[in-house]
């Protein structure tokens, strides 16, 4: 562990304990439930941070990279280079105390309607786990607040103003349990994720196990966070799940990728409905976008956006000079649509509205292996959505469930 982690955002240093041996006890490091204000973000730098300088010229990159990548540029790689290796974030609260009992409730129930865990999603380094849409009832909560509480913080804080936190995407989100007794799985032996970065969240009470933590090899720290908190970290730092004692407990898995995808200038709209179809509601209720780039109206939707004068008070508060005797003139602004083109010309949807359901964008498909594609929205929409097949199947058609694999062990 870096001897830098003292002071790094008002947390005591996490010492060197070993990663877990089979049956060794980790001396493991339980973080403060309090860690409000610890370093004025929601996102506390856990160890190895950069030097501030270094800090910044890699912002910097991101941002420029990120914000006028060049035509037909893909944001995979940069996005997964700037993610420094060693380090490890915690977002303190990203569900309540009874937000994670009902997440809880919700897993259990859905694990015993289903007769039983998944122990076979991924390949190499199993878990006991289900995945995020199986306890339907909170999963739009989870992804709200997922999103709400770590990606869109994340990427303001770490990726720079140019990027969007609809850059972002869960590859695969799960609860994973472990259970002492009754041939529960108890570790998880130290792996590195095939993510650019991965978070998990504790999920049931501390009281409910002993043990348990997320160690991590380099560091040879194993930290145990508080309830409703997400530990962070990039998918290459090499990790596993600290042997539990007793009890049982519970977490939110997910693996966090970058959008193949540039969206900038004009496509910011897109951006957003891409962020409403991955996230919900949350993505709507964004914060402030660089009024430059902005297509649509945040709250309502519409185009009719206006430029207006603008100044700051002596504190700090922002005053737009509207005038209530101003009238829009919309001379010169209707225009019959123009008919579809064909063969890629002016082919497709007009975006005439930001919440406008672009059908044909279900089938836009990204590349993610050799010889193997899935939907820009990610592995779990099938492009035949909601639509039924007419005539005879297709041999080999079925959509495959693509399971996140756990990559570089
Ligand atoms: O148990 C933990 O704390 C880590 C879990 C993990 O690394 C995983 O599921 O990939
Ligand atoms: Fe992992």
């Amino acid at each position: 562990m870096p001897s830098d982690l003292s002071g790094a955002s008002g947390i005591s240093p996490v010492h060197a304990a070993p990663p877990p041996a089979a049956r060794s006890k980790p001396s493991a490091q339980r973080l403060p439930s309090d860690l409000s204000g610890a370093a004025g973000t929601s996102l506390v730098a856990l160890h190895a941070l950069l030097p501030p300088s270094e800090r910044d010229a890699l912002r910097e990159r991101a941002g420029a990279a990120l914000s006028s990548p060049p035509a037909g540029s893909h944001l995979a790689s940069p996005g997964l280079r700037l993610l420094h290796p060693g380090r490890v974030f915690l977002a303190p609260a990203v569900f309540s105390a009874s937000e994670c009992a009902a997440v809880c409730g919700a897993v259990r129930s859905a694990a015993l309607e289903r007769g039983g865990w998944d122990t076979d999603r991924h390949s190499r380094h199993r878990t006991v786990d289900l995945p995020l849409s199986a306890a339907a009832a909170v999963e739009p909560l989870v992804r709200a607040r997922l999103f709400e509480r770590l990606l869109r913080p994340l990427a303001a804080e770490f990726l720079g103003p140019g990027f969007l936190p609809e850059h972002l995407r869960f590859r695969d989100v799960f609860y994973v349990r472990y259970a002492a007794g009754g041939g529960g799985q108890t570790s998880l032996g130290v792996h590195a994720d095939g993510s650019a970065f991965s978070v998990n969240v504790l999920l049931s009470d501390p009281a409910d196990f002993s043990g348990g933590g997320t160690c991590f090899e380099a560091a040879g720290a194993t930290l145990q966070p508080p309830r409703g908190a997400a530990l962070g970290h990039s998918g290459t730092v090499r990790h596993g799940g600290a042997p539990i004692t007793g009890g049982e407990r519970l977490l939110l898995v997910g693996f966090v990728d970058v959008e193949p995808h540039a969206y900038g200038g004009g496509s910011v709209g897109w951006a957003a409905f891409n962020g409403y179809c991955k996230f919900g509601d949350a993505a709507w209720r964004r914060g402030p976008v660089p009024a430059l780039e902005t297509l649509f109206c945040a709250r309502c939707g519409s185009d009719a956006l206006q430029r207006v004068a603008a100044s700051v008070d002596s504190k700090g508060k922002q005053k737009l000079h509207l005038s209530a005797k101003r009238k829009n003139d919309i001379r010169g602004t209707k225009f019959s649509l123009p008919k579809p083109g064909k063969q890629n010309r002016f082919a497709g949807d007009l975006l005439l509205r930001e919440d406008q359901l672009l059908m044909g964008a279900w089938k836009t498909k990204v590349k993610v292996g050799k010889g193997q594609v899935e939907s820009m929205f990610g592995a779990d929409i099938i492009d035949n959505a909601g639509r039924e097949r007419r005539g005879k199947a297709k041999k080999n058609s079925e959509a495959k469930a693509c399971g996140m694999r756990r990559a570089w062990s």
